[in-house]
């Protein structure tokens, strides 16, 4: 996969350099490309921002520049990148989108500030290219940097070789559409805590059953909108006596 970011802050995309990912893009595992917005302005004062047409506070990013920054980032040719723009006002952004990504050959992810970017400039791009507006959460970032981070290190960590060990992808949180219950380590007692026995009697049927009890009763009390959700049949009659 190979994944471009559009930014007028690129020092904001040096964390994707760090620790596995950066190891993997080392390794060719997964490309990764930073660009800074302004090398497509030709103004002496390099802008990228205009007042808001009907008024508002702050300020809207320009059509002009975005569009050459796209154009040349995205190119014409097949096949051609998944545009993703991080915004509050996107669809949100979940594990299944993650998934979904995963499998793209290439995307670009344009990182807005201020009040966004010119609408004209999405809609311009969706003529050549599938454009997602996304969202991390309901809230307001300053730009879309961190979002593209977050969303980034979700999808890249599915992809073979990026990640240590492959195996828990598949046993991530949310694959079996429930919240990970509890985990434990070393010592056995910890400033006097005992790790619950199940998990140390050897018996993998009762460990197992434990650990959906857990996350059962986690996602029951955290997130009960989740059970809802959860596809025919994943509950069984056990699981409901819960
Ligand atoms: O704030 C966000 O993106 C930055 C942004 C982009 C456009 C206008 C304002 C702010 C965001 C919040 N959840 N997901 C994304």
């Amino acid at each position: 996969m190979r994944i471009d970011v559009i930014t007028i802050f690129p020092d904001y995309l040096n964390p994707l350099r760090e620790a596995l990912l950066g190891k993997a893009i080392e390794r060719d595992r997964i490309a990764v490309g930073v660009h800074d917005l302004r090398d497509w302005t030709h103004d002496v004062h390099r802008a990228v921002d205009d007042s808001p047409y009907g008024g508002g506070p702050g300020m809207v990013m320009k059509p002009q520049v975005w569009g050459e920054a796209l154009d040349a980032v995205c190119g014409t040719e097949e096949p051609m990148p998944r545009l993703v723009v991080p915004t509050p006002a996107g669809r949100p952004f979940d594990q299944a989108t993650a998934i979904r990504w995963s499998s793209e050959q290439r995307l670009v992810f344009a990182c807005g500030r201020y009040e966004g970017i010119d609408q004209r400039v999405i809609d311009d791009a969706a003529t050549r290219m599938p454009v997602e507006e996304v969202s991390i959460g309901d809230y307001v970032l300053v730009g879309g940097e961190v979002a593209a981070l977050v969303m980034i290190e979700a999808v890249a960590r599915l992809l073979p070789g990026v990640l240590g060990n492959p195996l828990s992808a598949e046993q991530d949180s949310f694959s079996d559409g429930l919240l990970e219950g509890p985990c434990y380590t070393r010592p056995e007692v910890w400033r006097g805590r005992a790790v619950p026995d199940v998990l140390r009697s050897g018996n993998h049927a009762a460990i197992d059953r434990w650990r959906r009890d857990q996350a059962l009763e986690r996602t029951y009390r955290r997130r009960p909108e989740l059970l809802a959700e959860l596809p025919e049949g994943a509950l069984d009659k056990r699981d409901r006596a819960q």
